[in-house]
């Protein structure tokens, strides 16, 4: 017998790589925060003493979920300013109250609000874009979250910097620091092509290279978007990052809702990847990404939620849901992304996108044990004809059971192990009570 740490036995496991396997009855050996095997529960139980065993009889496990775009802090703001069309959401509301708001403590408790609604609802990882990165990247680490910082850059002077040289300076530093992280990693993040100028793309585009990392960026998020840039760049954005030299497997494109044929083969040649943010973009009334026309060209195609004053909520089990269904409805193909490309869109291709597809996004032997249970025992989800159609089409956050984070069981038996939800809930009341009466 073999000494491990946990042994969970599933009903199904979904490990996503190699596409399309649904395995029965298996079990998943964990130890040392990783992955050991994945194996019937008949054999496991033969061949693994494990620690902790957790029987998830009616469950099926899949790989954590990861959130390829979101500005975690923003829970604060959720429900702030609904209702509007992005610059002036932006303009008129986000902006201001984050010239506000945004401080040290607020982007520590919104984070750390926006981290158990995560858990809760089976994301594992997510990938910021906030001010503040050294903060979120702290909260991350106490919290035992993975995450992709984002190290920001934007044109304009906010509390975390004065201009683009304290932006680079602050996100290096940050970047030396996380280094040896096993949870966080980082990624260049100029907020978008209309409010980053070309002297900072440029820098953003050497380190980039220099330090291996990505770049994660709002693009073609509206059409105006696309048209001012036409007016005062004589070219659309995409146009302008392909000359800045921005375009390649690094380049993480969030939104994309503006796309001409040639653009789409252009992102597919240069190897870059798409974060589909359906809710945010649904909501903003921005536009439609054209998720099955990128997949049948072979571009990467992950999911995100945005923030939550955009979404309004960080679940991606809606997300995914929500992904499938308007694929069909906005290509008017019915076989446009089905259960199993949505799943690992919100899994693997997240994990691809921010380069860490070695780390997590699979239930993979030698890969952190980012795990999400769930239970697939509710009334709304039975019969299961596809546990993977049942994720997708029918199960919602309240089935997610138990979560584990590099091997740490973060979300056991739908309770948070490591955060107090009451004193979560206080403080949001608190914020919320000092941001309304300003
Ligand atoms: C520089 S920190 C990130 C910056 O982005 C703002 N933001 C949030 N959601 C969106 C969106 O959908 N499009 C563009 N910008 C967005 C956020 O409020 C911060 O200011
Ligand atoms: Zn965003």
């Amino acid at each position: 017998m073999q000494t491990i740490d946990t042994l969970i036995n599933a009903r199904w496991v979904i490990p996503v790589e190699p596409d399309g396997l649904t395995l029965n009855h298996h079990s998943i050996a964990v130890h040392g925060g990783k992955i050991v095997e994945v194996l019937p529960t008949n054999d496991a139980a033969k061949k693994y003493h494990a620690t902790e065993t957790v029987d998830l009889k009616t469950h099926a496990v899949i790989p954590g979920l990861v959130n390829a775009h979101t500005h975690a802090a923003m829970s604060l703001f959720r429900g702030l300013a609904d209702d509007l069309p992005l610059m002036d959401w932006l303009n008129n509301h986000i902006w201001p109250a984050e010239a506000k708001w945004v401080s040290p403590d607020f982007v520590r408790d919104g984070t750390e609000l926006a981290i158990a609604e995560m858990l809760k609802s089976g994301t594992t990882c997510f990938s910021d874009m906030y001010f503040f990165p050294d903060v979120t990247a702290r909260v991350c680490h106490d919290a035992g979250m993975r995450a992709c910082i984002g190290l920001i850059m934007i044109d304009f002077p906010s509390a975390w910097a004065q201009n683009a040289d304290e932006y680079l300076h602050k996100g290096l530093k940050l970047h030396d620091e996380l280094r040896n992280s096993e949870l966080i990693s980082t990624a260049f993040a100029p907020h978008a092509p209309y409010t980053v100028s070309d002297a900072p793309f440029e820098k953003i585009r050497m380190y980039a290279d220099e330090l291996d990392i990505p770049i994660h960026m709002h693009v073609h998020e509206t059409a105006q978007e696309v048209e001012a840039s036409v007016k005062q760049h004589g070219m659309r954005p995409l146009a302008r990052l392909a000359k800045l030299g921005l375009l390649g497997p690094r380049l993480i494109a969030v939104h994309m809702t503006q796309l001409l044929p040639e653009e789409i083969k252009l992102l597919a040649q240069d190897n870059v990847s798409v974060v589909h943010c359906p809710e945010s973009n649904l909501k903003l009334a921005s536009g439609f990404c054209p998720v099955h026309a990128l997949t049948k060209a072979g571009v990467n195609v992950a999911l995100g939620t945005d923030g939550a004053a955009s979404n309004n909520n960080l679940d991606m089990l809606e997300e995914i849901r929500i992904a499938a269904l308007l694929a069909k409805g906005a290509s008017g193909d019915a076989t446009a992304v089905p259960a199993h490309t949505a799943l690992r869109m919100a899994t693997l291709n997240g994990a691809k996108a921010l380069g860490i597809e070695a780390r997590t996004g699979s239930l993979t032997a030698g890969k952190a044990a980012d795990i999400t249970a769930i239970d697939l025992s509710a009334i709304s989800s039975q019969p299961v004809y596809d546990p993977v159609s049942q994720i997708v089409y029918t199960a919602t956050r309240d089935q997610v059971s138990d979560v584990w984070v590099n091997g740490k069981h973060l979300l056991a038996k739908h309770q948070l192990t490591g955060m107090d939800e009451a004193a979560l809930r206080e403080k949001a009341i608190e914020w919320h009570g000092k941001i309304k009466a300003s």
